[in-house]
């Protein structure tokens, strides 16, 4: 090879001429670019026109870093006079290159530097493309996991009562739409389960649909959490980087949640990806477009908050497009036995026998306030359902802060300083309450409580606690 080579060079250096050395660089399948010490484009081959999409009559003459305002490699190794290889990111041409660049000596001095590179912008998209899916998979993983161990789930989205209704039909038509979504609603009231709903009724229902509670992610997070962050972009990052949310959720749904509890800062970078579609990763120049559809949730008062000043006006236009207003508990009373029914199935199955609830739970239950609305209506019930050893969930079987309240309404004592009553409200509360610590293991809540066995048993008959 070397022999040959030889060969090659004695015979054709004698014609050498540039039109030959220009006929070879246009042959070369990569770009070759050479600057001048000024980083004026001195000569750019065929290969440059074909791959990146310019004219080379429209760049020569002109000085690169006036084209590129980021650093380019090939004008970093004209400052250091250092040879560098390895990937590179064009941002005037949104492009990814890989290659070499090399300094150019008269004597010792630097009169320019050559770059000869490949355009690796479909396999960066591609690999880019892999990690997106492979973080997706993961995030779908572990929402797998967590799911497994809920309590409970829902394929249905159970309520008649009409404000409901009329709520939900607004949610059906709105979810056939990329439209952005404000759900409202007090805590516990279903705006998670209803943005679920609107995701999986969309175009998008077979794309991920990515939660971010905004309200417990550090302030000092949220930002790498939501937009992603590079290689090295912090000390502690992850290697390699990582995707943010709004990756993560590309041609599906991203679910804000508690959005009034997003910082006036965040704020303001949440609006620009709202209106333009892009970001940059935290400690990243490439912008990234994303494709998603957003749904933001709140049980704060966001107009209150605007006067404040405290949440931004041009966001809530932006997200207000759409609202949905879950009505409390309180105000749909009409579907709390239907709500109630649904739970006491789930957990009847669970249990292995059929549940159900006493005429005094249920008036106590319309009577009550609910401000944890429908999350407080499902642990009470599971609550009562592991207390009571019966088929009939009765009061004394409800948590004990429920209790009192519930004592009061139903004997609605005339003497409310009678201290034998009272005591023997705690005392059974007592009981209720160390039962349910100990998953109705007698012997233990006794043990807990401090009284004797025999006792323990004159109590649970006497305020009528199943024995069985
Ligand atoms: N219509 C419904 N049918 C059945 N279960 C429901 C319904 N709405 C809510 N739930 C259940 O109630 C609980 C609370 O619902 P969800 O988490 O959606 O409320 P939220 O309004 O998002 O609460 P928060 O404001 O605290 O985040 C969940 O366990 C959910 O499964």
């Amino acid at each position: 090879m070397s022999v040959r080579a030889h060969a090659i060079t004695s015979s054709i250096i004698p014609h050498w001429d540039r039109e030959l050395l220009f006929e070879i660089l246009n042959n070369i399948h990569d770009v070759v670019l050479v600057i001048d010490s000024e980083t004026t484009i001195v000569y750019a081959n065929e290969a440059y026109a074909r791959i990146l999409g310019v004219p080379v009559a429209k760049v020569l003459g002109r000085r690169l870093d006036t084209i590129e305002t980021t650093s380019a490699k090939i004008i970093e190794v004209l400052h250091t006079g250092q040879p560098s290889t390895g990937q590179d990111y064009v941002k005037s041409l949104n492009i990814h290159v890989i290659g070499n660049s090399f300094p150019l000596f008269n004597d010792k001095e630097v009169i320019g530097a050559v770059s000869i590179f490949k355009n690796i912008t479909e396999v960066v998209e591609l690999n880019s493309e892999l990690q997106r899916t492979k973080g997706v998979a993961d995030y779908l993983k572990e929402q797998l996991e967590q799911w497994e161990h809920l309590p409970l789930s829902f394929k249905e989205y159970v309520g008649q009562n009409s404000r409901l209704k009329e709520t939900l039909v607004l949610a059906a038509k709105v979810a056939r739409t990329d439209s952005t979504v404000l759900i409202l609603g007090e805590s516990g009231v279903g705006k998670e389960v209803l943005a679920r709903a609107v995701h999986n009724s969309s175009r998008r229902k077979d794309k991920p649909l990515i939660k971010v509670n905004c309200a417990a992610i550090p302030e000092e997070l949220i930002e790498s959490e939501l937009f992603g962050y590079e290689d090295g972009a912090f000390t502690g990052a992850k290697k390699g980087g990582k995707l943010g949310k709004f990756e993560l959720a590309h041609c599906g749904t991203i679910f804000l949640d508690e959005i009034g509890d997003m910082s006036i800062t965040m704020q303001a970078k949440l609006l620009r990806v709202l209106q333009e579609k892009e970001f940059e990763r935290v400690g990243g120049t490439k912008t990234i477009k994303v494709n998603i559809r957003v749904i933001a949730a709140t049980n704060r008062d966001l107009l209150s908050m605007i006067e404040k000043g405290t949440f931004r006006r041009d966001l809530y236009y932006r997200l207000n497009i759409v609202p949905l207003k879950l009505t409390p508990l309180r105000e749909r009373k009409d579907d709390l036995m239907a709500l109630s029914k649904t739970f006491l199935d789930q957990f009847s199955r669970e249990l292995g026998h059929e549940l159900t609830l006493s005429p005094q739970v249920i008036r106590f239950f319309q009577e009550y306030e609910w401000p944890g609305n429908i999350r407080e209506l499902q642990n009470v019930l599971e609550h009562a359902s592991i207390v009571a050893s019966g088929m009939t969930i009765e009061l004394h079987h409800l948590p004990a802060h429920l209790i009192p309240a519930s004592d009061e309404r139903a004997t609605s004592t005339e003497k409310p300083f009678d201290v034998k009553e009272v005591v023997s409200r705690v005392e059974k509360e007592l009981i209720v309450s160390a039962l349910a610590a100990y998953n109705n293991n007698r012997s233990k809540a006794m043990t807990a409580l401090g009284i004797s066995r025999r006792a323990f048993y004159d109590k649970l008959r006497r305020y009528g606690i199943d024995e069985d």
